[in-house]
């Protein structure tokens, strides 16, 4: 069993509780009560700078405890203050140390785009995001059976939000375009060994089609590593532990936000 398969397991454990407190029919009519998702793929395209997904990240497989977070909504109006694109919230629980509840005090605390992380495998959990107000809710192919990533890809979109469809090598990458991906997260952190190999987006970005909107997800120490992803056509990275684990969130997002807006970048991106 990899790790990827253990997180699985407990998300669908928890998963079938939550199913039981809240039947889907009564989960649609929440859903249909919040406002209208955000179009995140414009917040997320910007020809002329690299856009920051800042992420509420309590704790995490590869490192265990990061920081205690108490108050995630506090830390979400840090990361937008210091200018991110979107704030990506772990929800699952076991492993990161997230809840439902971290996005719903997100949710009202930030007017930019919001992820759900999670390790989304049903249907219910696509409506369960809409209803909890998420613009964007993650997929990892490497969860999901091609129908089924297809089914879910067209779900999140028919509700109006944006799949960040997650990918870790080519074959992943060919089947998130098959099943309709409109932005597409190339994760440098391997699943099964849990290390992170910084040049996995630079090798995969090349095979990404034009139109899709591209993110580089995981291992950004730095304003250093989003100009390097820069240069390899990254549209926004992916930020956690460096955030939640440095001094200031507003400014650290502030200097990412800068070095993917930096003047030496505008030749290779244009
Ligand atoms: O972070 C982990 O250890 C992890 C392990 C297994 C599955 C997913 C995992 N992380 C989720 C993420 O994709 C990251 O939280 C996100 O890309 C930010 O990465 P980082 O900046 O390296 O915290």
């Amino acid at each position: 069993m990899t790790v990827l398969d253990e997180i699985v397991a407990g998300v669908r454990a928890d998963l079938a509780r939550r199913e039981e407190a809240t039947p889907l029919p009564e989960l649609k009519v929440r859903a249909a009560r919040v406002p209208e998702a955000k179009d995140a793929l414009s917040w997320l395209h910007d020809d002329a700078a690299v856009g920051v997904i800042a992420e509420v990240k309590r704790s995490s497989p590869s490192k265990g405890a990061l920081a205690p977070i108490l108050d995630p909504a506090a830390l979400a109006a840090q990361y937008a203050a210091g200018g991110a694109s979107a704030i990506s919230v772990l929800t699952e629980g076991r492993r990161f140390g997230g809840s439902l509840d971290d996005l719903d005090a997100v949710r009202a605390a930030v007017d930019v785009p919001v992820l759900r992380k999670d390790f989304v495998v049903t249907p219910y959990q696509v409506w369960e995001s809409r209803a909890h107000g998420a613009d964007i809710v993650l997929l990892i192919v490497a969860a999901l059976e091609q129908t089924v990533l297809t089914s879910l890809v067209e779900r999140v979109h028919s509700l109006g939000m944006t799949a960040l469809v997650e990918v870790h090598d080519a074959e992943e990458l060919s089947r998130a375009v098959d099943a309709g991906a409109r932005c597409l997260g190339v994760n440098a952190r391997n699943l099964k060994t849990l290390e992170v190999d910084r040049t996995t987006f630079a090798r995969l970005a090349p095979l990404v089609p034009p139109g899709i909107v591209r993110v580089a997800e995981s291992g950004v120490r730095g304003p250093h590593d989003v100009m390097d992803h820069a240069r390899s056509g990254a549209d926004a990275v992916l930020v956690g532990e460096s955030l939640v684990t440095g001094k200031d969130p507003r400014i650290a997002v502030a200097d990412l936000v800068a070095a993917g807006a930096h003047p030496s970048l505008r030749a290779v991106r244009q």
